[in-house]
């Protein structure tokens, strides 16, 4: 019986001779790309793949290692594909797609939509993010925000899209899908809700307070201290804070945010009344104008992928071969194919770079129906 020191030793002089041979097949993967840039063929190959895995499974002694050389061979082909994306893009010109880059966007005199009531988050994350001088309304449904940018109404919508203790808004992503719309730009607002009332009113005058579920949720060890309160589900906080405001009645009172007491003319009685201190909702910026700041920082992708195993994993090593962080992966099922999903990827970057580029190209020749949503 070999000591382990021995078996150590042939693994050793195994593994040399497989980083040899991994080196001379990568070059001659290169001579392969210079091949198909001169001939204009695809990198990937999807046939001649499929016949090497089923050839190379054949080889082996057992069904462990037929399992294991397959899944080496998908690693190890992958990785000559992305060395023939990277040479591909050095041959060819940048390629943004569609997308123009803008010196910056225009945030003056121009028509943004959002939805909601005034004094809502939303309108909030709008005034943050586009300043007072613009012209603005406010819609009922996110689909009606949407709508109007196609329209030509607004140049801008303002639409939630995550939350940091309830995660995604799933509509807006679906929403996402559905238009061909843009995102430009992205604002973070903490919800910082108050317990507001009219001019005058003590804690101990109210009876009943009004706000969205999702708020009472958040502030439910406040409201427990408070168990002779009756709470009252709302639409959303901006409307229950108006409802107050009108009705100048201080048995009332509501849960919103301090945009909405400023604009209602609400008096806060108690701060601070949110469990989690950091909870914050993201807005995402969306327009229908193909555009990307030269600063941007973020893209936001999605794409499909066939029901197969480990496409996941070999799409997401475009990002981990090209060195560019991801941010955030979510999926959303496909409405016409059960159990295929979406996945909306975030990661840092910017159209302009080639390490974004080269991680789209390789992308979108092996993943169904690539978006890039937005840089920004
Ligand atoms: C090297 C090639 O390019 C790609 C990589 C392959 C590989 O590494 O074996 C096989 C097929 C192609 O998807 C080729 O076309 O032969």
């Amino acid at each position: 019986m070999l000591d382990l020191q021995e078996m150590r030793k042939e693994i050793d002089v195994i593994d040399d001779q497989i980083v040899k041979l991994f080196e001379k097949r990568m070059s001659i993967a290169e001579h392969v790309a210079k091949f198909k840039i001169e001939n204009n063929k695809p990198v990937f190959d999807r046939n001649r793949e499929e016949e090497k895995l089923e050839a190379l499974g054949n080889k082996t002694h057992s069904a462990f290692n037929c399992c294991g050389i397959q899944e080496l061979y998908q690693h190890i082909m992958s990785i000559s594909r992305k060395r023939q994306y990277q040479l591909l893009q050095e041959h060819e010109q940048a390629d943004t797609g569609e997308f123009q880059m803008v010196d910056a966007l225009r945030k003056k005199d121009v028509t943004v939509v959002f939805q909601g009531v005034e004094g809502a988050y939303s309108h909030a994350a709008m005034r943050a993010f586009f300043g007072e001088e613009i012209f603005s309304y406010h819609v009922d449904t996110w689909k009606d925000a949407m709508e109007e940018i196609k329209k030509g109404n607004a140049m801008y919508a303002v639409l939630p899209i995550e939350n940091s203790t309830a995660g995604i808004v799933q509509d807006n992503y679906d929403l996402l899908t559905e238009y061909n719309h843009v995102i430009a730009g992205e604002q973070i607002i903490q919800c910082r809700h108050m317990l507001l009332g009219i001019s005058g009113t003590e804690l101990e005058d109210i009876k009943r307070v009004y706000s969205h579920p999702q708020a009472l949720m958040q502030c439910r060890e406040f409201l427990d201290s408070h168990k002779e309160w009756q709470c009252h589900e709302f639409g959303n906080t901006a409307a229950a804070a108006k409802k107050v405001s009108e009705e100048q009645d201080k048995t009332q009172a509501a849960i919103a945010s301090p945009y909405a007491a400023e604009y209602f003319g609400l008096i806060p009685l108690a701060e601070h009344i949110y469990t989690n201190p950091d909870n914050s909702t993201r807005f995402i910026i969306v327009t229908k104008e193909k555009i990307y700041c030269k600063d941007a920082k973020k893209i936001s992708v999605s794409y499909e992928l066939p029901h197969e195993s480990g496409s996941l994993y070999s799409s997401l090593s475009h990002f981990i071969y090209n060195g560019l962080n991801m941010t955030k992966i979510e999926s959303r099922p496909i409405a016409e194919r059960n159990w295929e999903y979406r996945f909306f990827v975030d990661f840092e970057g910017n159209l302009s770079d080639s390490a974004v580029q080269n991680a789209l190209r390789g992308l979108k020749a092996e993943a169904q129906n690539l978006r890039v949503h937005g840089n920004y």
